[in-house]
């Protein structure tokens, strides 16, 4: 029997991805709700505890509602695309190659990781992970978006006409982010992060700089290059590209949906300082790519089927 799905949020940037994604899929029975009917709180509520899982692609609070909207019995898996969740103690965190594809997909309750976070944390977890950076540097983020990571009332700025050609953000120091890059990478500080937007529609690159030099041990670019590769071997998502490093990095205005994600290590000849670099989808692996790869380990499926590459 197919697995009903009910994406709450499906007219809205990422669920729309999503429903992209399931196209043709026979595997699943989507439960879809009309414009008059989609922020219907009854309407939400039997959809929600009609589904064996649930994709939330909704604003904080209304995710946060959702789950409140399940009955107690009710047997609805969540993957749940929002910030709502990702440090909830009793969710699993939505990143397979971090917290292993057996608790993904046996999980009840998934929590997937922000865009800029997926970059950051596939970059430095594992090496904190394994020894290779200490957990208590202080890391620096600086990440570039496509403007679709604000969802659409950013889509609707960035198209009416007269966007900038650059937009930095976070100068507060409190992005949305941070305490869930921080736990999930198990550092001891606050990660100083510098998030800016441009006038391509998808895409991001996330980069942490390292001194690597002023660290204890002088961690070398290659022995981190090496660690990341080990980590992520044999992944169908995530590639580590070792050599032929690019001498430039772009964000291509018409870029396709793309679901994988490339890490690079950026180092200099004395091995001082290196430039830990993620490119990324932040509506694939970001977002609705993740979003899928999860439903498909929940439901016992290859991770990559129905994924962009
Ligand atoms: N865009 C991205 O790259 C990423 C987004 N996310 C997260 O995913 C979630 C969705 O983001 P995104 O798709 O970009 O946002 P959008 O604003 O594009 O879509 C959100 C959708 O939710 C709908 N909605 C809002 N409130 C309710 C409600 N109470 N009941 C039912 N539907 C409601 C909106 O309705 P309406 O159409 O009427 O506005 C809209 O269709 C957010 O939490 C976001 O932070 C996570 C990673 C990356
Ligand atoms: C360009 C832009 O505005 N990006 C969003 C983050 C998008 C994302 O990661 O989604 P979550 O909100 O679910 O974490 C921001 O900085 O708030």
């Amino acid at each position: 029997m197919a697995t009903r799905i009910f994406i709450d949020g499906a007219a809205g940037t990422t669920g729309l991805e999503i429903l992209d994604r399931l196209e043709g899929r026979a595997e699943f029975d989507l439960i879809l709700l009309d414009d008059e009917r989609r922020k219907s709180i009854e309407a939400r509520r039997e959809a929600l505890n009609e589904a064996d899982i649930a994709i939330l692609c909704l604003p904080d609070d209304a995710a946060r509602d959702a789950v409140d909207l399940l009955d107690p019995a009710s047997g609805t898996r969540i993957i749940d695309a929002s910030s709502a969740h990702r440090t909830t103690e009793g969710w699993c965190y939505g990143f397979p190659e971090l917290v292993g594809r057996e608790r993904v997909a046996e999980a009840r309750r998934v929590s997937n990781p922000g865009c800029y976070p997926t970059g950051f944390l596939g970059l430095v977890a594992p090496l904190v992970r394994e020894g290779l950076l200490p957990a208590d540097w202080p890391f620096t983020v600086n990440a570039v978006s496509g403007y679709s990571g604000g969802g659409k009332a950013l889509i609707a700025e960035f198209e009416k006409g007269g966007a900038p050609g650059f937009h930095a953000y976070g100068y507060d120091l409190r992005h949305k982010h941070l305490p869930e890059m921080q736990l999930r990478a198990g550092l001891e500080h606050p990660v100083l992060f510098a998030p800016s937007v441009v006038p391509v529609y998808r895409g991001m690159i996330v980069e942490v700089p390292l001194h690597l030099g002023a660290m204890a041990g002088e961690p070398h670019s290659d022995s981190l290059r090496s660690g990341l590769t080990e980590f992520y071997a044999g992944s169908p998502v995530v590639s580590v590209l070792e050599s032929e490093n690019p001498r430039e990095l772009v964000l291509d205005r018409d870029a396709a949906p793309w679901d994988g994600m490339e890490l690079f290590v950026f180092g200099n000849d004395g091995g001082w300082n290196a430039r830990l670099v993620a490119r990324l989808d932040n509506l694939g692996k970001g977002a609705s790519g993740a979003a899928i790869q999860n439903l498909n380990l929940m439901c016992g499926l290859p991770e990559t089927t129905g994924l962009s590459f």
